[in-house]
C-alpha cells in the first residue's frame, strides 16, 4: 500500500499507521472487539494516530468508545476532564479536533497526572469498568453492536519516571488487545521494547505493534512538530463555551466570544442546593466564595453511592456570587434540565483564558 496524505493535507499518514490501523480493524474478532492502547512519548503522533484509528475502525463498527487520558491535551472535551466517548461519525479532517458530549466523563481538574497520580488513576479505572459494562458485556448492550464496541485509548506523552509507572497500571488494569507504541528517532525517550508491563511468559493475549513517528528528516530524525500546549487549551475552553451561543450567531473572535459571554444571561443556582468543592486542595471555609469567584468549576451530579465519582456534565464559569440572596451566577452550555441534576460545583486548576479576561469579561 502506497504511503498517503490524508483527507486533510497536513496530515501525512505513513504506510506502517495505515498498516497498523488495517490490521487492528480486520483482524480483531467479531466476537471481541479490539481494545487499542496507544501510546508514546510526547507529540511522536499518538493524538494523530488516535483519530486516524477511529476512522478506520468506523468503517467497519458503527460505533467506538475512545477513552481519552490525556487530561491537558483532551481531544473531545475541554481540558481537565477525563472521558468516556461513544463517536458514531468519522472526523474528515483530521487536524480539526471536535467537542463531543460523553458517555461519561470526572472532572479532574488538572493538566497532568502529577499532582494526584490515584485520583487519576481512580477516574481511568471508572471509566474503563463502564465501558466495560455499557459497551462491551453482552448482556448489557443494545442488539445493534451485540458484539461490543470497539475501544481507542489515547494516552499522555508522560513516559518517564512515575508517568511510566501510571501508564504500567493503566495497562495492567485494562489489559487492551492490542497497544500500539509509537517511537521517535531519541531512542532514550522512548518506552521499552515489547510488552514492557507483563512479566515473561504472559505476553501471549496482547499485540504490541511498533511504528515511528510520521515524519523524518534525510538522517532519519524525528521531525516532531512542538505544539503551543496551553494555547490549545485555551481555544478548547473557547470552543467550548462558544456553545452557549447558537451556531449561526456571529461570534468569529475572542473579543467578540468575551463581550458574548459577558452580556450572557448567566444561570442563578441556589448556594443552599450545591456542595462547593475544590478537588486538589483544602479551601478554608471563609474563602471559599473569593476562591469560587471568576473561576472554571465541573458541574457535577453526586451518584447517592459513597465509593462512586460524581459525573461531571459540563463546566461553568462562576460569574458572580451573591451571599446575601444565596445565589451562584454561573455560565454553561449545559442545558437547565441537566443542570436541575447538578448538586456539587467542583473547582481545580483549569483557569479561564487570559486572552477572554484581557478584553475585560468580568471588568
Ligand atoms: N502524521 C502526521 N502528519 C502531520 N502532522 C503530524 C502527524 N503526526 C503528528 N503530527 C503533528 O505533530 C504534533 C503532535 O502530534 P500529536 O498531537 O498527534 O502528538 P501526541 O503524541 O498526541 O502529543 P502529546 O504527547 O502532547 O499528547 C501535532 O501538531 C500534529 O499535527
Amino acid at each position: 500500500m502506497a504511503e498517503t496524505e490524508n483527507s486533510s493535507p497536513e496530515i501525512f499518514v505513513p504506510e506502517e499507521w495505515s498498516n497498523a490501523a488495517e490490521a487492528i480493524t480486520n483482524n480483531s474478532n467479531s466476537s471481541n472487539p479490539p481494545s487499542v492502547f496507544v501510546c508514546g512519548p510526547k507529540n511522536s503522533g499518538k493524538t494523530t494516530f488516535s483519530r486516524h484509528l477511529l476512522n478506520v475502525l468506523l468503517r467497519r463498527y458503527s460505533k467506538v468508545a475512545y477513552l481519552d487520558t490525556d487530561v491537558g491535551q483532551t481531544e473531545f472535551t475541554p481540558p481537565g476532564l477525563l472521558s468516556l466517548i461513544v463517536v458514531d461519525k468519522v472526523t474528515p479532517d483530521l487536524t480539526i479536533p471536535c467537542l463531543k458530549t460523553p458517555d461519561r466523563c470526572f472532572f479532574f481538574g488538572d493538566i497532568s497526572s502529577k499532582r494526584n497520580p490515584t485520583a487519576y488513576l481512580t477516574c481511568i479505572f471508572s471509566l474503563y469498568d463502564h465501558y466495560r459494562k455499557q459497551h462491551c458485556m453482552k448482556s448489557t448492550i443494545d442488539s445493534h453492536d451485540s458484539a461490543g464496541l470497539p475501544l481507542v485509548i489515547n494516552t499522555p506523552g508522560w513516559v518517564k519516571g512515575i508517568g511510566y509507572e501510571i501508564l504500567v497500571d493503566m495497562l495492567k488494569y485494562i489489559s487492551p488487545t492490542h497497544v500500539v507504541k509509537i517511537c521517535i528517532s531519541s531512542e532514550i525517550k522512548n518506552l521499552p521494547a515489547g510488552a514492557f508491563w507483563l512479566d515473561e511468559g504472559n505476553t501471549n493475549r496482547v499485540t504490541v505493534i511498533e511504528i515511528n513517528s510520521a515524519r523524518r528528516d534525510h538522517l532519519k530524525r524525528s521531525l516532531l512538530v512542538q505544539k503551543d500546549s496551553r494555547l490549545l487549551r485555551d481555544l478548547r475552553v473557547m470552543a467550548y463555551f462558544r456553545q452557549c451561543f447558537p451556531s449561526e450567531m456571529n461570534i468569529s473572535t475572542i473579543k467578540e466570544l468575551a463581550h458574548a459571554l459577558a452580556a450572557h444571561p448567566p444561570y442563578e443556582i441556589s448556594i443552599s442546593s450545591v456542595k462547593m468543592k475544590h478537588v486538589h486542595c483544602e479551601v478554608p471555609k471563609t474563602e471559599t466564595f473569593y476562591c469560587l469567584n471568576a473561576t472554571i468549576v465541573g458541574l457535577a451530579v453526586s451518584s447517592g453511592v459513597s465509593d462512586e465519582l460524581p459525573h461531571c456534565v459540563g463546566l461553568g464559569i462562576v460569574r458572580g456570587i451573591d451571599t446575601f440572596k444565596g445565589l451562584l451566577y454561573v455560565i454553561t452550555p449545559v442545558p437547565q434540565q441537566t443542570l436541575e441534576n447538578v448538586d456539587l460545583l467542583l473547582q481545580g486548576f483549569i483557569s479561564i483564558p487570559t486572552c477572554l479576561l484581557q478584553v475585560h469579561l468580568f471588568p
